[in-house]
């Protein structure tokens, strides 16, 4: 990892753009209602919205976070603990985690999620699963009904570099998704390769398809070759949703509630 450079100061508020302050609003909120004294071991999920976590999570002070240990789910998160030195831990030292706070790409309406835009999902499903207590946070445009709403590039699949052509074919030909393919990188010729060293499939389903997200998971997971599937269900506890008025919702299995939130700054 090279040596990390020092945090940019946080932009205050007013300086963030609409969604910016609804993502901050999220990710404060979540670590206000769900990152409490007594969790020591915390997972640290990747994306856009979680520098806010941590964020919060320092501004929670040294004599609480001194005693915790922070597990990332990749470079980014891994980065950002380094960067606000906090303490690093890995889930093979710690595998049993209080509270892993991750982004997500979607959430439908039973907290299943589409999680593997920034191609951190095996990471991340693996903190998810180790977590006592899952949350997501997000901006609300990530809040749907049906998971493929409005994040239309598809289901992450990470495969096995060897086998993606043969991954891909089952999934044009076998599981009903024509359309996927191989996630180019943008600044380097050839496929993203994962902080694993495998290749990422973009696969996009139609929309009864992903009314049933757990059965075309485990489809998907059969097939020899794949490593994991950006599919969470009947994973997260909460979801919490920055609105673009101030308040945030808060999406449980209950259904979900507006809260008023316009949380102060860190
Ligand atoms: O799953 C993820 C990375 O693999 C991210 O959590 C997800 O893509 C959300 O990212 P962002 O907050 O930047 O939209």
């Amino acid at each position: 990892m090279p040596a990390p450079t020092e945090p940019a100061p946080p932009p205050t508020i007013s300086k963030l753009s609409a969604i910016e302050q609804s993502k901050r609003l999220a990710a404060y909120t979540a670590v206000d209602k769900h990152i409490l004294p007594e969790h020591k071991v915390i997972g640290i999920g990747s994306g856009s919205t979680v520098p806010y976590v941590v964020e919060r999570i320092v501004s929670q002070g040294k004599e609480l976070n001194k005693d915790r240990v922070f597990i990332p789910t990749g470079f980014q998160s891994k980065e950002l603990i380094v960067i606000s030195n906090l303490n690093l831990g890995d889930v093979d030292q710690f595998p049993t985690i209080d509270v892993t706070i991750d982004g997500a790409d979607e959430v439908d309406l039973e907290l299943n999620c589409i999680k593997g835009g920034g191609a951190c999902h095996l990471r991340e499903k693996v903190l998810a699963e180790a977590a006592k207590t899952f949350i997501l946070v997000a901006d609300y445009r990530k809040n749907v009904d049906y998971l493929g709403t409005n994040f239309t590039p598809g289901v992450p699949i990470e495969v096995v570099p060897f086998a993606y052509a043969k991954v891909l074919q089952n999934l044009h030909h076998v599981l009903g998704s024509p359309n996927a393919t191989l996630r180019m990188a943008k600044m380097k010729a050839g496929p993203v390769v994962s902080d694993n060293g495998n290749f990422i499939i973009d696969a996009p389903f139609s929309t009864d398809i992903m009314k049933d997200p757990y059965t075309i998971m485990a489809r998907i997971k059969m097939l020899t070759g794949v490593v994991e599937v950006g599919l969470f269900c009947h994973m997260a506890q909460a979801a919490y949703f920055g609105n673009q008025d101030g308040s945030v919702t808060v999406k449980t299995m209950d259904g979900e509630k507006v809260i008023e939130e316009r949380v102060a700054a860190a």
